[in-house]
């Protein structure tokens, strides 16, 4: 299959480094521009998510079935949780002529590398990982234990955001206004359509 459209936009980095905060930036500024790819996932609802929007909230029954099927893009186990992208979710997106915004891990983006999806591959990085902490407990959706596991993991992810050619731009997230306004360049220096064969262009 060869992807007509725009390249999807992913947005990869530690658990608190951003991600939703700098997507929903985007989502809010180009509504019409950009649309969310919403992941599968087995972990159960914060307050104030919905399924359907914020995540498919699934069974791992139910998740590793349609996998099996194949109707998954990219899939990871993360703190004991599986996520996924169904093809789907990006056709979804497609359909409305956005450009599709995903929110994934490295193991998520070690696999969409092997599509033909051909994506901008954004790494958010928090400015330290103690700012990281403070942030997560900010957010108070974490107990202890999970968080422990998420500053754990972050501390690799890091190292593999920051090796050369794992991204094709690597934000700090140091000041949120700073951090978006690189990730703003960023997406309209490359967004340009992809198109199904390339054109003989005529002198
Ligand atoms: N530049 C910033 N300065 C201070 N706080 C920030 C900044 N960016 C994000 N935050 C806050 O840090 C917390 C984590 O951010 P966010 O939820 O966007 O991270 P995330 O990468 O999407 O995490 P997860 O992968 O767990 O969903 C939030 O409470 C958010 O408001």
């Amino acid at each position: 299959m060869v992807q007509k459209g725009p390249r999807p936009l992913v947005l990869c980095g530690p658990s608190g480094s951003g991600k939703s905060t700098l997507l929903k930036r985007l989502l809010k500024e180009f509504p019409d521009k950009f649309g969310f790819s919403v992941s599968h996932t087995t972990r159960g609802p914060r307050p104030g998510e919905t399924d359907g929007v914020h995540y498919h909230f699934t069974t791992v029954e139910e998740m590793k079935a349609a996998i099996d099927r194949g109707e998954f893009i990219e899939n990871a186990i993360f703190s004991g949780n599986m996520y996924g992208t169904s093809k789907r979710a990006v056709e979804d997106v497609r359909r409305q002529e956005k450009i599709c915004i995903l929110d994934i891990d490295i193991e998520g983006v070690k696999q969409i590398k092997n599509t033909d999806l051909d994506p901008l591959l954004v790494f958010v990085m928090p400015p330290s990982i103690k700012e990281l902490e403070r942030r997560l407990r900010g957010r108070n959706t974490e107990d202890e234990e999970a968080l422990k596991k998420r500053l754990e993991t972050a501390k690799k992810e890091i190292l593999y955001g920051q090796e050369p050619d794992n991204f094709h731009i690597v934000i700090v997230n140091a000041r949120i206004k700073e951090a978006y306004s690189k990730l703003r360049d960023f997406v309209s220096q490359n967004m340009v359509e992809k198109k199904s064969e390339p054109e003989a262009t005529q002198e």
